[in-house]
C-alpha cells in the first residue's frame, strides 16, 4: 500500500477536516456524551476495523476518545487509514458525540 506524502496528505486531509497529523500518523478526539456511549462508539469501531482488517490505536479517558491512524506495515498513512477515518466519522456522527476542540 503507498505512503502518502505531505503533499497528498495534506490533500487527503481537506476531506476529512476533523483529523489532523502528518505523514506518520492521523488523529482525532471525541466527546461521548458519557462514558457508556463512548465504548458503545468503540465497540462499532472495532466491528468496522474488523470488517476492513485495519486497526486504529484507541485512547480512552473517560467519555473523551482519541483515535489514531497509521498504517503500521506501510510505515505510515495510506488510504486504509483514510477510509478508517471516514468510517469512524459516521460511527461518532451515530453516536452523536462531537468533536474535541
Ligand atoms: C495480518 C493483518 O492483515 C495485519 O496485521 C493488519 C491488521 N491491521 C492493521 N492495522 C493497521 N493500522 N496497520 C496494519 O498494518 C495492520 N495490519
Amino acid at each position: 500500500m503507498t505512503v502518502f506524502d505531505d503533499d497528498a496528505l495534506h490533500a487527503m486531509l481537506a476531506g476529512i477536516p476533523q483529523w489532523s497529523g502528518d505523514s506518520k500518523g492521523i488523529s482525532r478526539t471525541v466527546e461521548a456524551a458519557d462514558f457508556r456511549t463512548a465504548i458503545m462508539i468503540v465497540d462499532d469501531v472495532a466491528e468496522a476495523a474488523e470488517e476492513a482488517n485495519h486497526h486504529p490505536d484507541i485512547d480512552i479517558r473517560y467519555r473523551t476518545l482519541t483515535f489514531h491512524l497509521s498504517t503500521h506495515s506501510a510505515g505510515g498513512v495510506t488510504s486504509a487509514d483514510v477510509d478508517l477515518a471516514r468510517s469512524i466519522d459516521a460511527i461518532v456522527n451515530s453516536h452523536g458525540a462531537t468533536s474535541d476542540t
